[in-house]
């Protein structure tokens, strides 16, 4: 049995597009309906026949839905909340897919008291948003994890569990304060470093524009796909997150000083070390299966 018979998708962007589209394919009996701000967005979801029915307002998305997931931007989720909130059926289960975990759960319980909340983050994804980015196989063996409030219905968990195996998913349960310390230092702080290595670049007077195109076939290329990320989402997560972050970014800085010394004194074993150590973790990924699912790196779309 599904776990869910009617799911409400609020945000159709590359989340909430991926999603739908994943249900389509994996549970096409589950009754879809989604809902985004933007006008351009609801016509073209229409025009895709992205889910069973658009609606024009948060509040009507949500009438009759036994799921919703709010795939807003994180700055976004407590206003979305507080409008579904009088229309929300009491025994909705109210999930998200926030890239940062505390900050929106606190906004959620703010704006729904006495809901059932179990926020989630689907630790997928690529530089392009919109829905028309969205592919089927996003979720297809990558991790969701569940940080549900202290004395969460084990019954709801379970049941979001459940849903995001059903999409593919490997699910895992955290602690929000966890989370967001653990994605400060694995997804938010090398997005920061890739916005500001491809900041720095553009900025050099000696190094046009013209030049960091041409030049970029390499290393330079990874980190400006990164720094293509959506400006919206990525503000949003760096001050919600603000605090893990900036403890990430210190030690980041520590790291990074201790390196700077080992170049000016030739200190080429500290080098070596270091990067022996970092390929071998790569290497590791690669084996574990964890590499990039995106279709760019060789998976099919569905
Ligand atoms: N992009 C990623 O790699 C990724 C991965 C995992 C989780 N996330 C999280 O997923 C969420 C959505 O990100 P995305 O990449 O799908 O972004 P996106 O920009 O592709 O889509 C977001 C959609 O939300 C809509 N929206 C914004 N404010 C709204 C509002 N107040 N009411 C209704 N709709 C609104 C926008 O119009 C847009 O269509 C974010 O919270 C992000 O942190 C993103
Ligand atoms: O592959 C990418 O483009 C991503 O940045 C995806 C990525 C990540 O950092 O791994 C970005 C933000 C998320 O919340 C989850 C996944």
């Amino acid at each position: 049995m599904l776990p869910f018979a009617r799911v409400s998708i609020i945000g159709l962007g590359l989340i909430g597009s991926s999603i739908a589209r994943a249900v389509r394919q994996h549970m096409p009996t589950v009754q879809l309906t989604g809902h985004d701000g933007d006008p351009a967005v609801r016509h073209r979801a229409r025009e895709i026949d992205l889910v069973d029915d658009i609606a024009d307002t948060p509040g009507a998305a949500v009438t009759d839905a036994d799921l919703v997931i709010l795939c807003v931007p994180v700055g976004a989720m407590g206003p979305v909340a507080e409008a579904i909130a009088p229309e929300l059926p009491a025994d909705a289960i109210v999930s998200d897919v926030g890239s940062s975990k505390a900050g929106v759960a606190a906004a959620l319980a703010a704006a729904l008291p006495g809901a059932t909340i179990i926020p989630a983050h689907p630790v997928a994804g690529t530089e392009n948003s919109g829905p028309d980015a969205g592919f089927a196989s996003l979720f297809h063996g990558r991790w969701c994890i569940l940080t549900p409030p202290e004395g969460a219905s084990e019954a709801a968990v379970a049941r979001l569990a459940a849903f995001w195996e059903g999409l593919g998913a490997k699910v895992e349960t955290m602690d929000a304060r966890h989370h967001d310390l653990v994605l400060a230092v694995t997804s938010h702080l090398p997005h920061l470093i890739a916005y500001t290595i491809v900041g720095t670049a553009s900025d050099l007077e000696e190094v046009t524009q013209s030049e960091v195109i041409k030049y970029s076939a390499g290393g330079f290329r990874d980190f400006t796909r990164i720094a293509a990320s959506d400006p919206t989402m990525w503000r949003d997560v760096f001050i919600a997150n603000k605090d893990a972050v900036l403890e990430m970014l210190q030690r980041f800085s520590e790291d990074i000083t201790a390196l700077q010394r080992a170049i000016r004194w030739g200190d080429g074993d500290t080098l070596f070390e270091l990067f022996t150590r970092t390929r071998a973790i790569r290497r590791s990924i690669i084996e574990q299966g964890q590499d990039d699912a995106r279709p760019d790196f060789g998976r099919s779309h569905d």
